[in-house]
C-alpha cells in the first residue's frame, strides 16, 4: 500500500546552528494517527515544515500520496492540511470568510456545505460571522483547524494542537481527529503531552536531538509499559544472587541489599510466587517490598536522558 507520506534521507540544517534534523527515513501509513512526541528543539516542527513543503529540505524528498512536496508541489499541497502551533489569526475577517479563503487558496471550487460542516465540527458556527480578532485563544485555535480542513486534506498535520488549551478543547479536539480517522483523513501531531500520545495514536515516533530514536506501535509500547518492577530489600546483604533464581529478571545492588526483579505484569502470571519461595529455600530475609511500573513517561524520558539541549 502506498504510503500516505513517506519521508526518506530527509535532513535539515539551518544556516546557523548545528543540524536541526539528521538524516530521517519514515513512512507515515494511510489512515494512521501518528504521534510525534520529543524535546523542545528536538525538529519536530522543521519535519512538519518539510512534509508540507513550508521548509525545505538539505536532503533527501518527501511524498505525499507520491507527489513529491518540492517537485509536484500543487498536488502534494494540495493533499495535506497543516495546524500551526503559532497563533498568527488576528484577522478583522470573519471566521466565515477566513476559512472559505483557506479552500480558494488550493483551487478548490466553493463548497458552503463543507465549510458549514466543518465550523459545526468545531463548535464555531454560532461564531461564523465574528471577526478573527475577537476569539479568545482557545477559538482562534478552532479556526486553525477549520481553515487547514477547509480543502478536505487527506494528511493533517497538527503541530502541538492542544498546548496551552483548556480540557474541554483539548477534549473536542480528540473527538474531531477520531472523527477524521473515520473519514479516512491520516493525521500527524506533535505534542509534549504524553498522555496524550498515549490516549490517541495508532503509533508514536520518538524525536531527539533532529535523530528518530523510536517508531513504535502504541500497543507495542503499551507492551512494555506492562512492565513491572519489584524491589525487594533485603535483611542482610548478599555477595551474589544465590542459585536457582531467575537470574536474567533479577539485578542485586552495588551494596549487596536490594534485588530488583522485573516482570511482565500482561504476560501471565508475574511469577513472584516461586520468586519467593526460591528466596526463602535460600535463607533470603526480605526487610521489605515495593512495585513499581513503569510509564510511557519513563521510557520517553529514558530515550531523551541526557541529551536534551543545554537551555
Ligand atoms: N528558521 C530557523 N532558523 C534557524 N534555526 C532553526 C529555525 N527553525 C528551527 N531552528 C532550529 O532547529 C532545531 C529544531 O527546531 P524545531 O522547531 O524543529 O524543534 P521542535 O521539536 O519543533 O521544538 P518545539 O517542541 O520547541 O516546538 C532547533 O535547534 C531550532 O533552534
Amino acid at each position: 500500500m502506498q504510503p500516505a507520506i513517506s519521508i526518506q534521507t530527509v535532513s535539515k540544517t539551518y544556516k546557523s546552528g548545528p543540524p536541526a534534523l539528521k538524516t530521517v527515513d519514515l513512512d507515515i501509513r494511510p489512515g494512521e494517527i501518528f504521534a510525534l512526541l520529543g524535546p523542545n528543539g528536538a525538529g519536530k516542527t522543521t519535519l512538519i515544515g518539510i512534509c508540507c513543503g513550508t521548509v525545505r529540505a538539505s536532503t533527501g524528498r518527501v511524498l505525499v500520496e507520491g507527489h513529491d512536496v518540492v517537485r509536484d508541489y500543487k498536488a502534494a499541497r494540495r493533499r495535506v492540511g497543516l495546524v500551526p502551533q503559532e497563533l498568527h489569526t488576528d484577522s478583522f475577517e470573519s471566521v466565515w470568510a477566513t476559512v472559505s479563503f483557506s479552500r480558494g487558496l488550493f483551487g478548490h471550487a466553493p463548497n458552503p456545505a463543507h465549510i458549514e460542516r466543518v465550523l459545526r465540527d468545531l463548535s464555531l458556527w454560532e461564531k461564523r460571522d465574528a471577526k478573527i480578532i475577537t476569539l479568545s485563544g482557545g477559538m482562534k485555535r478552532r479556526v486553525l483547524i477549520a481553515k487547514a480542513l477547509a480543502h478536505e486534506p487527506r494528511v493533517l498535520f497538527l503541530d502541538e494542537p492542544t498546548a496551552g488549551v483548556d480540557v474541554e478543547l483539548r477534549r473536542d479536539m480528540w473527538v474531531l481527529v477520531r472523527r477524521l480517522r473515520e473519514q479516512g483523513v491520516t493525521i500527524v501531531l506533535t505534542t509534549h503531552y504524553i498522555e496524550e500520545a498515549e490516549e490517541m495514536a495508532d503509533r508514536i515516533g520518538v524525536i531527539n536531538r533532529g535523530e528518530l530514536v523510536l517508531v513504535e506501535e502504541k500497543a507495542e509500547l503499551m507492551r512494555r509499559l506492562g512492565k513491572k518492577r519489584l524491589t525487594i530489600d533485603l535483611d542482610a546483604p548478599l555477595a551474589a544472587l544465590p542459585d536457582g533464581l531467575p537470574a536474567e529478571q533479577l539485578a542485586l545492588s552495588e551494596d549487596g541489599r536490594r534485588l530488583t526483579y522485573s516482570f511482565d505484569a500482561k504476560a501471565g502470571g508475574s511469577g513472584i510466587g516461586t520468586l519467593m519461595e526460591r528466596l526463602r529455600a535460600a535463607g533470603v530475609r526480605i526487610a521489605d517490598l515495593n512495585t513499581e511500573q513503569s510509564t510511557l513517561e519513563d521510557i520517553f524520558v529514558e530515550l531523551v536522558h541526557d541529551e536534551r539541549p543545554a537551555a
